[in-house]
């Protein structure tokens, strides 16, 4: 069964031409899907879209065989800033989504910590944001986003406020994270070398549209050294000349 699909889907803002226009995109589970394209594209209202933030005017979201009408905990979100609760440590926002629902426990506790030792935080748990990091506020907001350990996580420019390498570090500890838990991910980006290093396919959007649909064959885990790699940069210039051409 499809894991998510989105089934034609087509939304405008109001009195606004559509800026997802007739959608159609199939995610299998533990696959991890890019999101690529300009700014304004539509990418940010797909995610909305897919994540039942926002209702389609025609087409539908639908999520393991159900439709989706309405965001729930089988869906984790990541920004591009970590919007951290600055009076609560780090340890507390890993455990915000679980206070939603109840009083957190031994159990989600120990969950919250084991995921701050994945992520290297054990140390930063009693920590309060301005303590961190940017990395470190970015690892807390996947760990967060990871806690309820939902089927599916959207992500939209997670990384795009960090440094190159604290990037690449955020890359592996996210595919890593998601691989161990067979998470499926949506990931909007406008970086081409990001899309390339962890996406299972690339969905290329312009103006609305999904114009290009293209897949990654590099093998996982991925590593760093691919990046230097003829495969790798063959790839990028592949999605380079695609996004090229919606220029034209
Ligand atoms: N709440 C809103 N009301 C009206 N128009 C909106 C709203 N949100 C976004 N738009 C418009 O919809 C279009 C698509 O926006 P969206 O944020 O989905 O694009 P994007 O591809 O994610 O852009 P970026 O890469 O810059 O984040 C843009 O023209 C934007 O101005």
């Amino acid at each position: 069964m499809t894991f998510l699909h989105v089934d034609r889907v087509t939304f405008h803002y109001p009195q606004r031409p559509p800026v997802v226009d007739g959608v159609d995109w199939r995610m299998q589970e533990g696959e991890i899907h890019c999101l690529l394209g300009r700014s304004g594209c539509g990418k940010t209202t797909l995610l909305k879209l897919a994540a039942g933030l926002l209702t389609p005017q025609s087409g539908r979201i639908v999520l393991r065989g159900g439709e989706l009408a309405a965001p729930g905990p089988q869906v984790g979100f990541m920004f591009q800033s970590p919007t951290l609760l600055d009076w609560h440590s780090a340890l507390s926002n890993v455990l915000l989504p679980v206070s939603l629902q109840h009083k957190p426990v031994a159990r989600d506790e120990q969950r919250a910590l084991q995921l701050l030792d994945q992520l290297g935080l054990v140390e930063c748990a009693e920590r309060y944001p301005r303590e961190l990091s940017g990395g470190q506020q970015s690892r807390v907001a996947l760990a967060r986003a990871l806690v309820l350990e939902p089927p599916l996580l959207l992500l939209d420019e997670p990384f795009a406020a960090l440094d190159a390498i604290t990037r690449a570090e955020l890359q592996d500890d996210l595919l890593r994270a998601c691989r161990e838990r067979g998470t499926t991910v949506l990931f909007v980006t406008h970086d081409i070398n990001e899309a390339v290093y962890v996406g299972d396919r690339i969905a290329l959007m312009h103006a609305g549209r999904i114009v290009d649909d293209i897949a990654i064959a590099l093998p996982r885990p991925r590593t760093q050294a691919m990046r230097d790699g003829a495969v790798f940069n063959d790839y990028c210039a592949r999605v380079r000349a695609s996004m090229d051409g919606t220029n034209a």
